[in-house]
């Protein structure tokens, strides 16, 4: 047992150098990677632009990549850069809210050709124009950026979104939030975000020392880390506004992360008064303050919607709005929503609030939560169920491709049963196989065009080839790995996925969206390969 320290890793990077480099137009999920937007304490980010192979297709035309490498890292780091992944991966996937950022596809590399890459976690998120701490910093403190209530407001609304789905996040900070091209506010980086048991969470006993809570500094690290709480996003909502409403100032003073820490400790022993600067607006000025309450507990009951809607300049500002569950508390409370297995709906107009002033640019939504806490992983992946049954019909020369190409996606329903069955239907498990009329080809039926977004040169021989079998049951694993992220986006449950993902891959992930499960056109193919999935064990899952 040892006190939570705050990583300077996390804080700063080393040197302020990524750890690695991704060449240019390097391929990605449907995208080419461009330039480094920056790099933070376990990885670096770059630009991405939509592959020429994907015209108008269903992805935006540009994303933000973020790359997370365990491997590089010397054992004591990479533990907790596995688990800072392994909650990027989980939550950043459910993450269904306007004030979220949103993820396009997560995905483990393998590219031993890029040994620099191979095993690295990889995101692709939407990009945002900057982060808030890119307008801070540009500030000129006391003077608030523009629309300083709507995005605090916005903030708020991501962060009520995730403690009523039973998250907290724990690392809020002006660095994590993103402003996009709109100016909307949306909270990012998952790292670590951990899910409530009851009263808290457990997180790696990482922090950004001007954003953690005064008790986070005497708390001990047990085995599953350090307790977390939904109190803890509170204080650093409260520096946060404090920060954003006065142009950058933190509300206790010094040169340094370390002499701010220090005063906050002295502030919270009582032998200091909470000082907050003048230049915050008067109206801002008791949500700051109970934000900043010293007293955990006392920290948990604070009102936020009343006071969200005092600081927002009308009564009823913030009704609906409690930031914390119940009122603002430490404890998930009636607003949870049962984790998985439930469809995600609409949003649900009647719980809707509509706020005044500068609120009312924000619609809060009762919208059911995304399932949330479902099995996710990161490298090195656990023994998974769906593996091919000894005595199946799959040819031995295929069965290694096909299992890698599952090992690879971190979703527990892309298994190798499943891909086996979709290559026994496609082809017949026959490398030559050709449907010229309709141009797709080799044992995976790949239309040329489409194989290029998601070419890999599994076999390392120098050329991505569609009626290469090991080449060609890699790209479909990456592209069924990424159907099966998007539909589960879309709220479809575990067991409709087999379904989903064989009826997109021979349609189009927007066909099977917009036709809201199996098309029509597909529904013998895709009953076929749920035969076959059936007949190699992996059955109990939803038909077309
Ligand atoms: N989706 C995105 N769109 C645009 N820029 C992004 C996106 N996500 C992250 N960035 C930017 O990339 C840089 C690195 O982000 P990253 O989340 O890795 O680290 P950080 O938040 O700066 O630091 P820390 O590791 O302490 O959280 C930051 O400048 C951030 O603003």
């Amino acid at each position: 047992m040892a006190p939570p320290a705050v990583n300077a890793a996390w804080a700063e990077p080393p040197g302020g150098e990524p750890a690695f480099a991704v060449p240019p137009g390097y391929p990605v999920a449907g995208y080419r990677i461009g330039e480094r937007i920056g790099a933070g304490g376990w990885g670096s980010v770059y630009a991405a632009h939509r592959a020429p192979q994907e015209p108008g297709g269903p992805l935006p035309e540009v994303a933000a990549v973020k790359f997370l490498h365990p491997g590089r890292l010397g054992p004591g780091q990479r533990h907790t850069v596995l688990q800072v992944a392994r909650s990027e991966m989980r939550f950043s996937r459910r993450a269904d809210h306007p004030h979220l950022i949103r993820t396009l596809a997560v995905l483990t590399l393998a590219d031993p050709d890029h040994p620099e890459l191979d095993g690295a976690v990889v995101l692709v998120m939407e990009r945002a124009a900057r982060s808030l701490q890119d307008v801070l910093a540009a500030a000129r403190p006391p003077e608030p950026p523009p629309d300083a209530d709507r995005i605090l407001a916005e903030i708020a609304a991501g962060l009520r979104h995730m403690h009523t789905a039973g998250w907290v996040h724990g690392d809020l900070k002006p660095g994590n939030v993103l402003l996009m091209p709109d100016g909307t506010a949306k909270l990012a980086d998952f790292g670590l975000t951990a899910e409530l048991e009851g009263t808290h969470a457990y997180a790696p006993p990482l922090g950004s020392p001007d954003h953690v809570p005064p008790e986070w500094w005497s708390q001990r690290t047990g085995a599953r880390g350090v307790a977390l709480r939904t109190s803890a996003d509170l204080w650093a909502y409260g520096v946060l506004a404090h920060q954003v409403l006065t142009g950058g100032l933190h509300p206790f003073l010094g040169a340094t992360a370390r002499a701010r820490s220090l005063a906050a400790l002295a502030y919270a022993r009582g032998s200091a008064p909470l000082r907050l600067d003048a230049g915050l607006p008067e109206r801002w000025r008791p949500l700051v303050a109970a934000c900043l309450t010293a007293d955990r507990q006392r920290r948990a009951q604070l009102d936020l919607a009343a006071l969200l809607a005092t600081a927002l300049g009308g009564p009823g500002a913030g009704a609906g709005m409690s930031v914390g569950a119940g009122v603002g508390g430490d404890t998930p409370g009636a607003g949870r929503v049962p984790r998985r297995g439930r469809r995600r709906s609409r949003p649900v107009v009647g719980a809707a609030v509509l706020l005044t002033g500068a609120a009312a640019l924000l619609q809060l939504t009762g919208a059911p939560e995304p399932s949330v806490g479902a099995s996710t992983v990161a490298a090195p992946p656990p023994a998974r169920p769906g593996a091919i049954p000894r005595d199946a019909d799959v040819p031995a020369a295929l069965r290694g491709p096909i299992e890698d190409a599952a090992r690879r996606c971190p979703e527990a329903e892309i298994t190798p049963a499943l891909l086996a069955a979709m290559l026994k239907a496609e082809s017949g498990f026959d490398p030559a196989a050709a449907r010229p009329a309709t141009g797709e080809y080799g044992v995976a039926m790949w239309t040329p065009s489409v194989f290029n977004a998601w070419a890999q040169d599994a076999d390392h021989d120098g050329v991505k080839s569609y009626l290469d079998p090991d080449d060609a049951i890699a790209a479909m694993g990456g592209y069924v790995c990424w159907l099966g992220q998007r539909f589960k986006e879309q709220g479809y449950l575990p067991a409709e996925l087999p379904a989903l993902v064989t009826a997109g891959y021979r349609s189009s992930e927007k066909t099977v969206a917009e036709a809201r499960g199996v098309p029509a056109r597909w529904i013998t193919h895709v009953t076929r390969v749920l035969g076959y999935l059936a007949e190699y064990g992996g059955g109990g899952v939803a038909g077309p």
